[in-house]
C-alpha cells in the first residue's frame, strides 16, 4: 500500500476544556490525536502567537505517528506555515528521529524525504510573560530524579511534569513531594490498529521531541521559563548505520536535536522559553554514581521500558530481561553494594548465566548496540571491567566471565582512562554558566 503524502492539519485548542485536538491525513485515512491539559492554565494564553506556533509546531511533531504507517516521502504541513529553523527541525523529526524505523524497516528513503510548508517569513512572535520557574519532565527513571537531587542541592525550585503519567513516574512524583502537572495523550486508537496489520509499518519515534513539545505547551499554559531536560552525553551515540547516516534509538535525546529544539523554542516564544537538558555534562556511569548518593527512590523508581506500554504493565518494575534492566544494573554495579542493588531489581542480574549474551552485546564483545535507551559500548565495557576489582562483584559468573574477553578486546589501559574520562562533565552542554557552575560542583 501506498500513498503520496501525509497531511498535518491544522490542530485546534479548546480554552474551556484544555483539550486539544490534532487531526492528520494519511491517503484516505483520518486521524486525530489529542492531549488534556489540567485545570489552572492562563486560558488567557492560548491567543497568543506564541501559542498557536508552537501549537502548529506540536502538530507537525507529533504527527509521526501516524506519518510512519505508510511513510510516503512527502510531509504536507497545509495551513502551517514554518520559518528555515522550523522546517529544518521538521525534517529533522522526520528522518533522523525516525532513523531506527527506517533502518528496521529496511526503507532507504531518509535523503527523499520533504517538509512542504509555506514559509513564514512574518514578524516573529512576541515574548509571552512567563515566571522564573522550571518545569522537569520525569520519565521514572534514574536521570530525572537525579536531575530532581540536583536542583534541590542547588535550592532551584520546579515543577515535576509528565505526560500519561503511570507507575514509577507516579510512585516518584509522590517521593519527590511537589505538586506535579500531568497531562494526558491519547493516540488514535485505528492508528494503534492499523499498525498491526499486514501492509501497514509500524517502529519507534522520537518520543523525547514529542514529549518536548507537549512540555513547551505546558510551560506557555502555566507559565514556566524553562524546560529541564534530563538527557545525558551517552544519549549522542548512534546504533547503526544505516542509508548512509549514522542512526540513533535516541535521537530526539542528543545534543545535537537539543541544541535545534532550543533554538526553535526561544524563536517560537521571543527568546522567553529555554530548553536544556542539566545531565548533559554526564556519562550515564557518572549520572548513576550520582543516583546511588541517596536512597530515597530505590523502591520507586524504574527505568524498565515495560512500565511505560499504553495498555499498561502488571508486573514487576524491572523485568529482568531486556538490555535497559541489564545496563542500568551494570552501570549502578561500581557506586553500590550487591544487597542494595539486588533489592532494586528483586535480583542479581549479573550472577545469571542466561545473561551473558546481552551483557556481551552490551559492551561490545558481539553485535550490534541494541536499539534501547543504553549508554555507549565502551561506558559499559569500562563499568564491566570495574566489577573486576570491586570483591562484592568479582565473583560474579558475568564479570568472571567476560572480565578477560573484555581485557582481550580493548586492554586494560584503554578501559582505565575511558572510567575516568566516563567520571569527567563534559563541556560540551547548553546549560546556562551559573546553573552549570553549581550543578558541575554538586555532582563532581
Ligand atoms: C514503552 C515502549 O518502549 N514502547 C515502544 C514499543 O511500543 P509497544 O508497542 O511495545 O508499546 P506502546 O508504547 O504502548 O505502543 C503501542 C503502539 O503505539 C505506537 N506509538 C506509541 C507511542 C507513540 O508516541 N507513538 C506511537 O505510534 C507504537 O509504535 C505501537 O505501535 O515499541 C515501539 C516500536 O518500536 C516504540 O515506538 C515504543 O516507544 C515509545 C514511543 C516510547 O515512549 N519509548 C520510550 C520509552 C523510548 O524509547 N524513549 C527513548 C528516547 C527516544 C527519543 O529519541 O526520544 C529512550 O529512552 O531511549
Ligand atoms: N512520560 C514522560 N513525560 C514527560 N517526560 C518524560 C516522559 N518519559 C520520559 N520523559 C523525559 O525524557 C527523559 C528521557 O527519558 P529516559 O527514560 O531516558 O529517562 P529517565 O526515565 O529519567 O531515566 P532512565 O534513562 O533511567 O530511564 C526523561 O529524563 C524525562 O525528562
Amino acid at each position: 500500500m501506498s500513498v503520496e503524502s501525509f497531511s498535518v492539519l491544522s490542530p485546534s485548542f479548546d480554552a474551556t476544556t484544555g483539550l486539544v485536538r490534532f487531526p492528520y491525513r494519511l491517503g484516505g485515512l483520518p486521524f486525530t490525536e489529542t492531549l488534556g491539559f489540567p485545570e489552572g492554565f492562563d486560558a488567557s494564553v492560548a491567543g497568543t502567537a506564541s501559542f498557536q506556533k508552537l501549537l502548529e509546531l506540536t502538530a507537525v511533531v507529533l504527527g509521526v505517528s501516524y506519518y510512519k504507517l505508510l511513510a510516503p516521502l512527502t510531509v504536507d504541513c497545509g495551513a502551517i506555515a514554518l520559518t528555515a529553523d522550523e522546517a529544518a527541525l521538521a525534517l529533522d523529526i522526520y528522518t533522523n528521529g525516525l532513523g531506527e524505523f527506517y533502518a528496521r524497516n529496511g526503507l532507504a528513503q531518509m535523503d527523499r524525504v520533504q517538509i512542504r510548508a509555506a514559509p513564514d517569513t512574518g514578524p516573529r512572535p512576541a515574548a509571552p510573560l512567563l515566571a522564573a520557574r522550571a518545569l522537569l519532565p520525569i520519565g521514572g527513571g534514574k536521570d530525572s530524579l537525579v536531575s530532581v537531587q540536583l536542583l534541590e542541592h542547588a535550592g532551584i525550585d520546579f515543577t515535576p511534569f509528565a505526560v500519561n503519567a503511570k507507575g514509577p513516574i507516579l510512585s516518584s512524583v509522590e517521593t519527590i513531594g511537589r505538586a506535579p502537572l500531568y497531562v494526558t495523550r491519547a493516540l488514535d486508537k485505528e492508528m494503534i490498529r492499523l499498525a498491526k496489520m499486514p501492509g501497514y509499518l509500524n517502529g519507534h519515534v522520537p518520543s523525547t521531541a514529542i514529549n518536548s513539545m507537549i512540555a513547551a505547551l505546558t510551560a506557555l499554559l502555566f507559565g514556566y521559563d524553562r524546560i529541564l531536560l534530563s538527557n545525558e552525553r551517552s544519549a549522542s551515540e548512534g546504533n547503526a548505520v544505516f542509508d548512509g547516516r549514522e542512526v540513533n534509538h535516541q535521537h530526539s535525546k542528543s545534543l545535537d536535536f537539543e541544541a535545534m529544539i532550543a533554538g526553535v523554542l526561544a524563536g517560537a516564544t521571543g527568546g522567553a522559553l529555554g530548553y536544556f537538558s542539566l545531565l548533559r555534562p554526564f556519562s550515564e556511569a557518572h549520572i548513576a554514581a550520582l543516583f546511588a548518593r541517596e536512597d530515597r527512590f530505590d523502591a520507586v523508581f524504574s527505568s524498565c521500558n515495560q512500565n511505560f506500554r499504553i495498555a499498561g504493565h502488571d508486573g514487576p518494575l524491572w523485568c529482568g530481561k531486556c538490555p535497559k534492566c541489564h545496563f542500568v544494573f551494570l552501570i549502578l554495579a561500581p557506586a553500590m553494594s550487591r544487597a542494595r542493588l539486588s533489592g532494586i531489581f528483586g535480583a542479581d542480574l549479573l550472577d545469571k548465566r542466561e545473561n551473558l549474551a546481552s551483557f556481551r552485546t552490551l559492551t561490545g564483545l558481539a553485535g550490534q548496540k541494541p536499539w534501547e535507551c543504553v549508554g555507549e559500548i565502551l561506558e559499559a565495557a569500562a563499568c564491566l571491567h570495574q566489577l573486576s576489582k570491586i570483591p562484592d562483584w568479582s565473583d560474579h559468573e558475568i564479570v568472571r566471565v567476560l572480565g578477560p574477553e573484555l581485557l582481550a578486546q580493548y586492554g586494560e589501559a584503554r578501559l582505565e582512562s575511558a572510567y575516568s574520562e566516563l567520571m569527567k562533565p563534559d563541556a560540551r552542554h547548553l546549560l546556562p554558566p551559573d546553573l552549570a557552575g553549581r550543578i558541575l560542583a554538586d555532582a563532581s
